[in-house]
C-alpha cells in the first residue's frame, strides 16, 4: 500500500470508531477485507488510528472536523506533514483537499481543547491540579513497549543480549531496574526465544513499580483477586517464595495465565472461588484506566459519568470482598491504573479508612510519565 492508501484505510477505520465501533475490532475487520495489506501496512494503519484517537479532540479542531478525514488532517498538521501532497496523491488515496480545508489548514492555529472527555475535564483538573497539563500532553503520545525481566531467571543485561541476538533493541529503564524499553522491532517480541522461554514478559514499567511497592510476605498465601492475564501475580511470584493464587470475576480472562506461569517457571493456581484467608490480597480493580489511556484511547472517549459511577460501586464491592478474605496480620493492596480521586483516595477513605479493623501502611500515587502508565496503590494491614 502507498502511504496515501494507508491514510485512506485509517480514515475508514476511524469513521467506524467514531460511529461507535471498538478500535481493535474495526482494525481487525478492515484487515480481513483487505487481504492485499501486508504486516507493515497493518502496523502503519494501526499507528495512524491510535495516534488520531489519542488526541481526538485537539486533532478534530486542528483538522477542521470530527471525522476520520478531519482527524488525519489534524495529525498531519500537528506533525508539519504535507496534507496536500498525500490527499489526492493516487487512486487509492483520500480525495484531494477542498478549498475550504486548505484555507482551514493555512489559518493560524486555533486554541486546542484538552484530549480528555469534556464532562470529565473539571474533575481531572481538580484531581491533578498543576500536573494536569503534563498529563494531557503525555496522553497525546504513544506508550512505550516495555518488558519485565524475570529477575529469578536472568539479569537485565543477559535478557537485553538475548533479545539483541534476535534484532530486538532495548534500553534499560532509567528508574525501574527490572524494566527494558523496546526501541527496535517491538512486534518481534512475542515470537522471540527470550519471551517464549519466560526470561521476559510484556509489562508496563508503572505496573512493575507498583508490584515492587507491595509488601511481600515472604511465604504464606498470596491472592491476586482481579488477576486478568496475570501480569501482577507473575511479577509478585518473581519476587520470592509463597503459594500464589489467581482469581478473576470473569475467569476466562485468566485463560493465558497457566501458560505464562509455566514460561516464567512459577506456580500460580487459578481459582473460581477464594477459600479461607490469604496473607496478602492484591486487587488491581477494574477502573477508568485514566492512567493508561495512551494504550486504550477509544476507552477514554467511551467513558461516561454513569460508567464511572458503576465502576466505583464495583470497586467498593471488591474491596469488601477482599477485606473478608484477608488474614489477620495480613495485607490488602488496592491498586488502580486511574488518576481520579473518586477511584483512589475517596474509595479508601469511604471503606478501609472507616474501619477500626485496618491500619494504613502506605498510600501512593505513581504519576503517568513518558516511560510509564499512572497507578495508585493503597496498602492496609488487618489488625491482629
Ligand atoms: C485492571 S484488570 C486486571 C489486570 C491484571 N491485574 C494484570 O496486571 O494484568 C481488572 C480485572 O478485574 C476483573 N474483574 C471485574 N469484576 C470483578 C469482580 N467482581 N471480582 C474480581 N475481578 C473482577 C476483570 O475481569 C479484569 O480482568
Amino acid at each position: 500500500m502507498t502511504p496515501a492508501a494507508r491514510y485512506a484505510a485509517a480514515a475508514e477505520v476511524l469513521d467506524a470508531v467514531l460511529d461507535g465501533a471498538a478500535a481493535e475490532q474495526s482494525l481487525t475487520a478492515w484487515a480481513r477485507r483487505s487481504r492485499f495489506a501486508g504486516s507493515g501496512d497493518r502496523a502503519a494503519v494501526r499507528d495512524h488510528v491510535y495516534d488520531a484517537l489519542r488526541a481526538r479532540a485537539s486533532l478534530a479542531v486542528l483538522g477542521g472536523a470530527l471525522s476520520g478525514r478531519g482527524l488525519l488532517l489534524g495529525l498531519m498538521r500537528r506533525s508539519g506533514g504535507d496534507a496536500a501532497a498525500l490527499f489526492g496523491a493516487d487512486r487509492f488515496s483520500l480525495e484531494a483537499l477542498s478549498a475550504e480545508e486548505a484555507a482551514h489548514l493555512a489559518a493560524p492555529e486555533p486554541e486546542l481543547p484538552a484530549d480528555v472527555p469534556e464532562w470529565l475535564l473539571p474533575q481531572l483538573q481538580a484531581d491533578l491540579g498543576g500536573e494536569f497539563d503534563r498529563y494531557n500532553n503525555l496522553l497525546r503520545g504513544r506508550a512505550e513497549v516495555t518488558l519485565r525481566v524475570n529477575a529469578a531467571r536472568v539479569s537485565v543485561a543477559e535478557a537485553a543480549a538475548a533479545l539483541a541476538a534476535e534484532e530486538i533493541a532495548t534500553e534499560p529503564h532509567p528508574e525501574v531496574e527490572t524494566a527494558l524499553i523496546v526501541t527496535g522491532n517491538p512486534r518481534r517480541v512475542q515470537n522471540s526465544a527470550p519471551y517464549r522461554e519466560g526470561l521476559v514478559e510484556l509489562q508496563d514499567a508503572g505496573s512493575q513499580v507498583v508490584v515492587k511497592a507491595v509488601p511481600f510476605p515472604g511465604g504464606g498465601r498470596v491472592l491476586d483477586y482481579c488477576a486478568g492475564g496475570g501480569g501482577k501475580v507473575l511479577a509478585l511470584a518473581a519476587r520470592g517464595e509463597a503459594t500464589f493464587f489467581a482469581h478473576d470475576g470473569l475467569p476466562r480472562r485468566m485463560v493465558d495465565l497457566p501458560a505464562r506461569a509455566a514460561r516464567a517457571g512459577v506456580d500460580v493456581t487459578c481459582i473460581e472461588v477464594p477459600s479461607g484467608t490469604y496473607d496478602l490480597v492484591l486487587a488491581d480493580v477494574p477502573c477508568s484506566g485514566s492512567g493508561a489511556w495512551r494504550r486504550q484511547p477509544d476507552a477514554k472517549w467511551r467513558m461516561t459519568a454513569e460508567g464511572l459511577a458503576d465502576l466505583t460501586q464495583l470497586q467498593r464491592e471488591i474491596i469488601a470482598q477482599c477485606q473478608a478474605i484477608t488474614a489477620r496480620g495480613g495485607c490488602f493492596c488496592y491498586v488502580t491504573c486511574s488518576v481520579l480521586r473518586a477511584e483512589n483516595e475517596d474509595q479508601i477513605a469511604a471503606t478501609l479508612g472507616q474501619s477500626g479493623d485496618w491500619e494504613e501502611v502506605e498510600t501512593r500515587r505513581f504519576p503517568v510519565g513518558p516511560l510509564q502508565d499512572g497507578f495508585f496503590l493503597s496498602v492496609f494491614r488487618r489488625i491482629v
